[in-house]
């Protein structure tokens, strides 16, 4: 998917809300774990429940990791069936990956080729080598951490090298690496009042921006300082939709999580656009 594509969806959805599918099966409701996949059958209910009110899901690559073989397969048949019955969402697979170039490759296959998946977080620690492999796949899409929702993204990213905090150094290397139109960042929603900043560096990227919800970001505060002409966020939330219940109503108690953060974003969006 092109990100004119993305911007088009997001006008025509009035929403720039992406659903984390981080799935615990501590958390989901009890009914599910006699279903042969749990997993799937919880992602199928909440993508069922509420597709048209998201332009982007976003499974985290532990949450599946986590449950060994049937992690995988169940992570497998949630993206298949995201492509399937929904061409027109943009799919991140939240995995955080980068290393020496020829492992990167592998990991630009696994996730773009195998699992057709339109995007992949990657760490930029390991540099230009690390992330020019994911860069070269087109119309595919490379979310480079830049400065995350966490407390630790003060033990280095805000640290200044030169008399610069290293999250700006990211940005800015990072846009003269090969095929860099295929960047976009990740900036935690807990980190707001930078934006400003951050879009003098990278004024039309696209950023992934984590942490409203359980994490406690604003919304309104990340779309003042983060919004560009095209829209160019998209907004995440996990927990605090897909876990709005853990009873046989979770879908529906989903979907209507979801609602409020699409009508606070179609509000947003005529103000904005
Ligand atoms: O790359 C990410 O998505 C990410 C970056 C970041 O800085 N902070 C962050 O929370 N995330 C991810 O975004 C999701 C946030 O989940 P909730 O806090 O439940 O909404 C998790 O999958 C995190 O791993």
């Amino acid at each position: 998917m092109t990100t004119q594509q993305l911007t088009e969806q997001i006008k025509k959805k009035q929403s720039f809300l992406c659903i984390g599918l981080d799935v615990d099966l501590n958390k989901i409701p009890q009914h599910l774990l006699q279903e042969e996949d749990p997993i799937f059958a919880f992602n199928k209910a909440i993508i069922d429940a509420t597709h048209h009110l998201c332009v982007s899901y976003k499974p985290n690559t532990a949450f599946y990791e986590a449950y060994g073989i049937k992690g995988w397969q169940a992570l497998e048949k949630t993206i298949q069936y995201l492509n399937e019955k929904h061409p027109d969402i943009f799919t991140i697979a939240d995995a955080k990956r980068g290393d020496i170039g020829n492992t990167s490759s592998m990991y630009a296959k696994a996730f773009f080729e195998d699992l057709a998946f339109d995007s992949v977080t990657v760490a930029p620690y390991m540099g230009k080598d690390s992330v020019e492999p994911f860069l070269a796949f087109k119309n595919k899409h490379t979310i480079l951490l830049a400065l995350t929702s966490n407390q630790g993204a003060f033990d280095f990213q805000t640290q200044l090298v030169d008399g610069q905090e290293l999250y700006k150094q990211v940005l800015e290397t990072s846009k003269t690496w090969e095929n860099s139109e295929n960047l976009m960042y990740v900036v935690g929603a807990t980190k707001a009042e930078y934006l400003a900043d951050i879009r003098k560096i990278v004024p039309k990227s696209f950023l992934l921006v984590p942490g409203v919800g359980a994490q406690g970001g604003n919304l309104q505060e990340v779309c003042k300082y983060g919004m560009t002409k095209n829209v160019g966020l998209l907004i995440n939330s996990s927990r605090g939709i897909i876990y709005a219940s853990n009873q046989e109503d979770f879908a529906q108690a989903a979907a209507l999580k979801a609602e409020e953060m699409q009508k606070e974003m179609a509000i947003i969006l005529n103000h904005a656009l």
